[in-house]
């Protein structure tokens, strides 16, 4: 890795606010994004697509690696999501596909697969990394590392806001019932589980609105000399 600039990794479960702050702290500071949840996502959508085994994890890995993503810049400063030619920004926030994901990324060879490609977005000026293993794994030597949590019925109803407002029917008793499965799942696996890294701040929401969570993590940044 040369010239990459610094990272800020964000790490924690989902609904935790994770996606939404990375995306504000990469606009204030100008640096680039990684949701790397979306590369799992983008896989689990592109198994499926193609009918593949998730008992093959060899083909999987090499799905992985190779997994034809791009990410394109659209007039209005959004970004359009495009898997092997096809626009998927929306199909790949479902919950389903969100469950189908960390299925997958409990797998080593898809974890593997995805490193390398994770690790290319580090680039000057800076790069604001959001996921599970962030601080942990993709990027140890990050200058400033975030556990970015909040309790689970918090994030279950933030998760119920966020897919009515989507057109999605959902249950809240269901959605806290997946968080947990997920954040069971995500905690246990056996290679690469959410745990925050070592020296990660831990900034728990469930109190703060994301406007003081963008603060804390920029006035870190600033701390740390890079602002
Ligand atoms: N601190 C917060 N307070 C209230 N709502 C929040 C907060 N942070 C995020 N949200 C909302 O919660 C939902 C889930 O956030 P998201 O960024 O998608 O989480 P994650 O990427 O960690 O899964 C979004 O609708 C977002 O606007
Ligand atoms: N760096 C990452 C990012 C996501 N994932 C997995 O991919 C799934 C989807 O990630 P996401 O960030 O889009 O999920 P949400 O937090 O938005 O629910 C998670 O449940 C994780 O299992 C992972 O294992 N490692």
């Amino acid at each position: 890795m040369i010239n990459q600039g610094p990272v800020i990794t964000i790490d924690g479960p989902s609904g935790a606010g994770k996606g939404t702050v990375s995306q504000l702290v990469a606009e204030k500071l100008g640096w680039h994004l990684l949701d790397s949840g979306a590369l799992y996502r983008l896989l689990a959508l592109a198994v499926s697509h193609h009918g593949m085994s998730e008992n093959d994890v060899e083909t999987l890995k090499v799905l992985a690696e190779h997994l034809d993503i791009q990410f394109q810049q659209s007039a209005e400063g959004k970004v359009e999501i495009v898997l092997e030619g096809e626009g998927v920004t929306q199909a790949i926030r479902t919950e389903e596909v969100g469950n189908a994901a960390s299925k997958l990324a409990a797998i080593p060879e898809v974890r593997q697969g995805l490193l390398l490609r994770q690790r290319a977005f580090a680039q000057s000026p800076g790069l604001v990394a959001d996921g599970r293993d962030m601080g942990t794994v993709v990027f140890p030597s990050a200058q400033i590392k975030i556990f970015l949590t909040a309790s689970a019925e918090e994030r279950a109803q933030r998760r119920l806001l966020q897919l009515q407002q989507k057109g999605e029917t959902v249950n809240l008793d269901t959605l806290v019932k997946t968080i947990k499965e997920r954040d069971e799942r995500d905690a246990n696996r056996v290679i690469a589980p959410l745990v925050p890294a070592a020296g990660a701040l831990v900034i728990d929401s469930t109190d703060l609105t994301i406007e003081q969570v963008v603060e804390i993590i920029l006035a870190e940044t600033a701390k740390a000399g890079f602002v």
